[in-house]
């Protein structure tokens, strides 16, 4: 099997798929390099197969030792990972300690700025509370000497913080992310905010953990949908892992249908680039921006036009390949819902065909707790 992302023969790597010709033609085996750390970028419009591929790399980052894939997901499709011979547990309220998020980005987290008054309030409450608990930022709120108005608007935001039900003191911290061979985090039920603080604490806690000591496993985080996590509380914690991860150890493979839509040095700093099927101009033109000299041709004229076709830039061995990506060994959740495979009062001929039905992928099967 040919490896991208690396020159050394050695170590373990997630099986990807076949090489693929012009003519479609699929040829030998093409594997991903896991052994060292890695910031890749998978991309491609909607019904391409970017949820796919990032579940093909979590299968094979799973079955390897020394990685421990950390699968944050937005729409609950990756449930599936832990259904069958795959080493993985879903978690399906996944809970951080509300100490992940750092004092001064609490204003942040409610859409404030700092020098708004209730923003202000829930800076210093957090940054002075005793324990890292809701209940203790909440005591510091009611001894802040602020009008009454500013104290309710701070109260109230804290109680919305509340009821995401994302915060526990003994949340997941990375030594329980570590632990385990691979996690994912189910996000579907969380507000975008609350999904955000998430990843931010998983992301700071991952990376803080490889700087501070070495741990058993090094971290894979894995995010799908990872635009709306670019614009949000969670973007510092991602940019540091995208700038300063490799050293210590943190890999980052985002997803997102949107590459327009991220930070330039989410895709400059990614040193493997999966592309998919793009036809917005935006997403391409933000992909050309950064497209290396060693690809010949422009890279739209290089863009697959099938699902699970894929073009991986590698810049490691500074090569451009043609990759049919496998098919998922684990139920994949991301097929849309189809009206066809609806029951209603239509014939047999309309009843469900395949296990892809929202109702059959998912969570169903999975495992919960922490
Ligand atoms: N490599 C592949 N081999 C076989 N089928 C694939 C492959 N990749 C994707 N598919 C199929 O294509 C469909 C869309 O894939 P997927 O859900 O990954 O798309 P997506 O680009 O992530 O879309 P969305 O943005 O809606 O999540 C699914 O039915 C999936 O089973």
């Amino acid at each position: 099997m040919n490896v991208l992302g690396r020159t050394d023969p050695d170590g373990p790597v997630a099986r990807l798929g076949t090489y693929r010709a012009a003519d479609g033609s699929e040829g030998a085996a093409v594997g991903l390099d896991l052994d060292r750390p890695h910031a890749a970028l998978v991309v491609g419009k909607r019904g391409y197969g970017k949820s796919h591929t990032l579940g093909v790399l979590a299968e094979g980052a799973a079955r390897a030792s020394g990685v421990a894939p950390v699968v944050v997901d937005p729409m609950g499709e990756f449930g599936g990972l832990a259904d069958g011979s795959i080493p993985a547990r879903v978690v399906e309220a996944p809970t951080v300690s509300p100490s992940a998020v750092p004092p001064s980005t609490w204003p942040a987290l409610f859409d404030l700025s700092t020098t708004d008054p209730a923003g202000a309030v829930l800076w210093e409450a957090a940054r002075e509370a005793e324990t890292a608990t809701l209940d203790a930022v909440a005591a510091r709120i009611e001894q802040a000497r602020v009008d009454d108005s500013v104290r309710r608007a701070a109260r109230n935001h804290l109680r919305l913080a509340a009821s995401w039900g994302v915060f526990d003191p003994d949340g997941l911290d990375a030594a329980a992310l570590l632990s385990e061979p691979a996690t994912v985090l189910d996000c579907s039920h969380l507000p975008d905010r609350a999904a955000s603080a998430l990843v931010r604490g998983v992301a700071s806690g991952l990376y803080r953990a490889c700087v501070e000591r070495d741990p058993a496993r090094l971290p894979w985080l894995l995010i799908d949908e990872a635009h709306a996590f670019f614009d949000g509380v969670a973007a510092p914690a991602l940019e540091t892992v995208l700038t300063r991860g490799r050293s210590p150890g943190v890999s980052l493979v985002v997803a997102t249908q949107r590459p327009a839509s991220l930070p330039s040095v989410a895709i400059s700093q990614s040193d493997l680039l999966v592309a998919h099927r793009l036809t917005a101009a935006a997403d391409i033109a933000a992909l050309a921006e950064a497209t290396p000299t060693y690809l010949t041709g422009t890279l739209r004229d290089r863009l697959p036009a099938d699902p699970g076709g894929a073009v991986v830039v590698d810049d490691v061995t500074e090569s451009v390949h043609g990759v049919q990506i496998r098919r998922r060994e684990t139920t994949h959740g991301g097929d849309d819902p189809r009206a066809s495979e609806r029951g209603g009062q239509q014939s047999s001929s309309s009843a469900p065909q395949s296990g892809h039905s929202p109702s059959t992928t998912g969570t169903g099967a999975a495992q919960s707790g922490q």
